[in-house]
């Protein structure tokens, strides 16, 4: 990294000037059907197909914004010896098997020998597991070590709040080590100038709080909205508020809390069901955000370090509008036919990432919502025509950028999944 990043996101759809990526690897392909479930996935991935996806969003991204790679910046972190000791110290507490003295070798000790480039992708690829005793020799398990099935949702492990970096503590301990990478790398990149907020460095973290990034939107500078569900929980909101609480700030701050079903596991996050598009406009999937229904909206006014109301709302988009956001919704999966909202939804149709007001990016395959898009005044742009510069971004003010997504979905996420915005231009509303 050359220059100096200033960590600074107040809001969703602020023109984009930095975003910290994933590409796919080995990790994506390494299951099976069996334990797909248990990587988080709805089913199995095939890379190459992947990858040529993921290019188009990467491709894309850099003709609009800087990038950086989580594996890139990882290897800069483990190039200072003090720091790698401690990300693999940090590491072997969280998962003591690689501290086990095998009968051919110790993980940690390998991975303590390895080059700064070796060592990020190993961290990120996993270890393979050596069958030198029995129980080895009988073990399903193919790793010794996981891959990181997950990593390229770059969007769920870290988030940026306003100048900070408040580090996930995810739902699944599949995903622990990726937070804990995330946080290796804003602590330790000279480049990034930003504080890290860990939930588990708080000895008296409440044993159930989780926080995963696709839950928490940045609506505007005084506006959290946080999805309140399966990865995401009521704990885990009391920590954001608590935080809140602690800076006494003298402006009033807002929390609107949406609860969120459990199944299918398309609901996981916040993002698969509501994103923001433009200033005046956000993308819903209709029967769970507008249409009324079980899942309660809640919102927590906080003022001079006190909380001054909690109250019930009767959903996302009034409850904003009493803050002065009016939104006008567009439908995940279009108006009116409910099967078409469903698939759209499963996915990965809602989640769209902005890269400034009123410019997305998202999934082409989903025509319905595409053809919503467009009546509302977005022109669809295909990722691939933007890369090859057969069409020119500056020609058009409000756009979605598609991208072909077959195997990126079945994941489990979209755009907005796979993006960790860390700097964004001030927003004009
Ligand atoms: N923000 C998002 O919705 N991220 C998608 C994460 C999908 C991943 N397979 C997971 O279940 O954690």
């Amino acid at each position: 990294m050359t220059k100096y990043v200033e960590l600074n996101v107040r809001s969703e759809i602020g023109e984009l000037e930095g975003v910290i990526l994933h590409t796919p690897g080995s990790e994506v392909e390494n299951m099976t059907p069996e334990n797909a479930e248990r990587a988080l996935y709805s089913d199995i991935l095939n890379l190459s197909v992947a990858k040529d996806e993921y290019k188009q969003l990467s491709g894309v991204l850099s003709e609009i914004s800087e990038t950086y790679q989580v594996k890139d910046l990882l290897a800069d972190v483990l190039a200072d010896e003090k720091a790698k000791e401690n990300v693999i110290d940090q590491i072997s507490a969280m998962e003591p098997q690689i501290s086990v003295k095998g009968n051919t070798y110790c993980i940690k000790d390998f991975l303590l020998q390895q080059t700064p480039l070796d060592l990020a992708s190993l961290l990120i690829e996993g270890v393979p597991l050596k069958r030198d005793n029995l129980t080895k020799f009988l073990s399903k398990e193919r790793y010794a070590m996981r891959p990181l099935h997950n990593f390229f949702f770059t969007r769920d492990a870290s988030m940026s709040v306003l100048d900070e970096v408040l580090i996930g503590k995810m739902a699944s301990s599949v995903r622990d080590r990726e937070s804990l990478i995330m946080q290796a790398i804003f602590d330790y990149t000279p480049g990034f100038k930003t504080k890290t907020v860990n939930p588990i460095d708080n000895p008296e973290m409440d044993p159930n709080c989780t926080i995963e990034g696709g839950d928490v939107l940045i609506a505007r500078e005084d506006i959290m909205i946080i999805g309140n569900g399966t990865r995401t929980s009521t704990q885990g909101i009391d920590f954001i508020l608590a935080q809140l609480l602690c800076q006494k700030d003298k402006t009033q701050r807002h929390l609107l809390i949406q609860e969120l079903p459990s199944h299918p596991e398309s609901f996981i996050h916040l993002d698969m069901v509501f994103t923001l598009l433009d200033v005046d406009k956000c993308m819903v999937y209709e029967p769970l955000i507008i249409r009324p229904n079980k899942y309660q909206t809640v919102h927590i006014a906080i003022e001079n370090g006190k909380v001054i109301s909690i109250t019930r709302e009767n959903n996302l988009l009034q409850a904003l509008k009493k803050l002065g956001m009016d939104l006008k919704p567009i439908y995940c999966g279009g108006n009116g036919d409910p099967w078409n909202q469903e698939r759209e939804q499963w996915h990965s149709g809602a989640n769209f990432f902005a890269v400034g007001p009123g410019k997305v990016i998202g999934y082409g395959r989903n025509v319905h919502t595409m053809d919503a898009m467009n009546k509302n005044g977005f022109e669809i742009l295909r990722a691939k025509d933007i890369i090859r510069h057969k069409v020119e971004l500056s020609d058009y003010e409000k756009y979605v950028i598609t991208l072909e997504g077959s195997e990126l979905p079945r994941g489990g996420g979209g755009a907005r999944c796979m993006t960790m915005p860390v700097r964004r231009k001030p927003v004009n509303w």
